[in-house]
């Protein structure tokens, strides 16, 4: 079920459950009556949450819930359009919506994955405030049909002013129920979700100006603007002369913010925090998205359940090690599966060509701004600083700064150079800067990539052999490689460098600078500098 549906049915379950059997005068025939609509249809349900739940059931998201609240302000306040953005799977449309439970607030919400085009996103805000339903009764049709930005701010504002009213306590033309619970006011809130699509359907480029714009054009202190994206708010705004939402980002969850979310709701909270204890490390190297690690790790703690032999035992200390190599077989194929299914190219699309505000300093394929403010799988992001390392290092000194595990070697690195090595580092050194980022072949940037991807961070070793293991022994892996190393080329990161006329193979170079090369090892906390060739 879409979320939009989910939403609607998670507010619509109580009246639908009341539809009530009515028998015909004279007749044995049974009718079932449609579900009527009424203005209780824009609120979440009548089982509304406390702030206490709403903070508890979100991990690793106190802060973004308590900006939001603060931004909604109390009841019945005028507020200015929000834009709340965060990659996929970070919890922006369950925070809101359960946001707007704790409130009790009524709000539309039209999500543009399932609105798939313009019209059918005007239909849908327009069906919800008019309290309409396309069903059998209504022959599948809309309450209006709406193609035009022009008629649907009409539509729109004939549509809120009812709302409005009826929500003031004047019930006008509509047949409502009276609201019933705390809390629900006056206000009425649209929030679009999934944003970031519009640009597919949006050729001529007027549309999301349009909608950033409708809070101005409205001009109704009544109504609310929430605009949901998983790309940042960089690619978007031109300036076009209307008011920037205020942005709140979801930043990227920590290890610990997913330990705690993915252990929510476990029976056996020892023997799962046991299992993460080995699992979590790794998977979080290649995606921290929530929906795709609870997908793995619901088969795959069956599997380390069904290993420990009784359900219901934590595995002591002494049988940890047996009982991890029962498990360990099971890892590498889902740490594969996990790696093809976030290196879709489509996550990086979203980065191509962001439209800038003027006066930013551009560096590399991207600008420096003080936080990563855009979405990468963490896949990409050790690829993206594969290349950068692939050309900022002079490719003989590879050796000697990734062992053979991939650490950064320690041990070679502290033997003392003499005084005609120190002389020819700088050389070659002057000579790097000079010359600018290099050029590198295919092999190489795989090469670093499958070392630096394999830097522990766990305790248990063997997770790291199986890491390296699910890299060496699957083919397929590498061609995922390549399809994200081509989304780094249409995203400008890394940009074709010709061909090498002795080995006729096409060379690449990163266009990322050092300050955005930085920021990206950060948010995966990898210790970029130890890899970076310096005098
Ligand atoms: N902090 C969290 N605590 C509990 N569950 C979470 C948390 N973050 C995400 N989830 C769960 O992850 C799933 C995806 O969340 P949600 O759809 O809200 O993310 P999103 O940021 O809106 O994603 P998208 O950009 O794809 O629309 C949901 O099942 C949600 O409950």
């Amino acid at each position: 079920m879409s979320k939009e549906e989910s939403s609607k049915s998670n507010r619509r379950t109580t009246r639908s459950s009341a539809a009530a059997v009515l028998r015909d005068s004279g007749e044995t025939k049974k009718t079932y009556h449609p579900h009527i609509p009424t203005l209780n249809d824009l609120v979440f349900g009548e089982d509304t949450i406390s702030k206490e739940d709403l903070l508890s059931s979100f991990p690793g998201r106190h802060t973004q819930i308590l900006e939001l609240l603060n931004l909604l302000g109390p009841l019945n306040s005028p507020m200015l359009p929000l834009f709340v953005y965060g990659g996929t799977s970070s919890g922006k449309t369950s925070v809101i919506l359960q946001t707007f439970r704790h409130l009790n607030r009524p709000f539309v919400y039209s999500s543009c994955r399932t609105c798939y085009n313009l019209r059918t996103l005007f239909e849908s805000i327009l069906n919800q405030l008019l309290l309409h339903q396309k069903d059998a009764g209504s022959g599948y049709l809309s309450a209006k049909r709406c193609e035009k930005p022009s008629d649907f701010v009409n539509f729109l504002r004939e549509a809120l002013v009812k709302v409005v009213n009826t929500l003031q306590g004047n019930p006008g033309k509509l047949s409502t129920k009276k609201l019933t619970g705390q809390g629900h006011g006056h206000m009425i809130y649209l929030i679009f979700d999934n944003l970031e699509l519009v640009r597919n359907w949006d050729k001529s480029s007027s549309i999301l100006p349009f909608l950033f714009n409708l809070h101005e054009v409205l001009n109704m202190n009544e109504v609310g603007f929430l605009f949901i994206s998983n790309t940042s708010p960089d690619t978007y705004y031109s300036n076009v002369g209307y008011l920037e939402p205020i942005p709140v980002y979801f930043s990227e969850y920590t290890e610990d913010d997913l330990r705690q979310i993915l252990s929510r709701n476990q029976t056996n909270q020892e023997m799962y925090s046991s299992f993460l204890s080995i699992v979590l490390g790794p998977f979080c190297r290649i995606t921290r998205q929530v929906n795709e690690l609870s997908i793995a790790f619901s088969s795959l703690y069956k599997t380390y359940r069904e290993a420990s032999g009784d359900l219901n035992n934590v595995p002591n200390e002494s049988s940890k090690r047996a009982r991890f190599s029962h498990f360990q077989p099971h890892i590498a194929p889902a740490l594969n599966q996990i790696f093809k299914i976030s290196s879709q190219p489509s996550e990086l699309n979203n980065l191509k060509e962001p439209k800038r505000k003027g006066g930013s300093k551009k560096l590399g394929g991207f600008d420096s701004s003080e936080d990563l403010d855009f979405h990468m799988s963490t896949s990409a992001k050790y690829l993206l600083l594969s290349a950068f390392l692939a050309s900022r290092n002079p490719a003989t000194l590879d050796a000697s700064l990734f062992d053979s595990t991939g650490g950064a070697s320690s041990r070679k690195r502290k033997k003392r150079p003499s005084e005609k090595a120190i002389e020819q580092k700088e050389i070659s050194e002057q000579e790097l800067l000079m010359k600018g980022p290099g050029t590198f072949p295919l092999e190489r940037l795989l090469a670093i990539f499958q070392c630096i991807t394999s830097v522990a961070e766990t305790s248990l070793e063997d997770v790291q052999d199986v890491v390296m293991d699910s890299r060496n022994e699957d083919s397929e892996l590498m061609s995922d490689v390549l399809l994200q190393l081509s989304s780094l080329c249409n995203a400008n990161f890394v940009v074709k460098g010709g061909s090498c006329p002795l080995e006729g193979s096409t060379r690449y170079r990163s266009t990322v600078s050092e300050d955005m090369a930085s920021k990206v090892a950060r948010s995966i906390k990898f210790p970029l500098s130890k890899y970076m060739y310096r005098r």
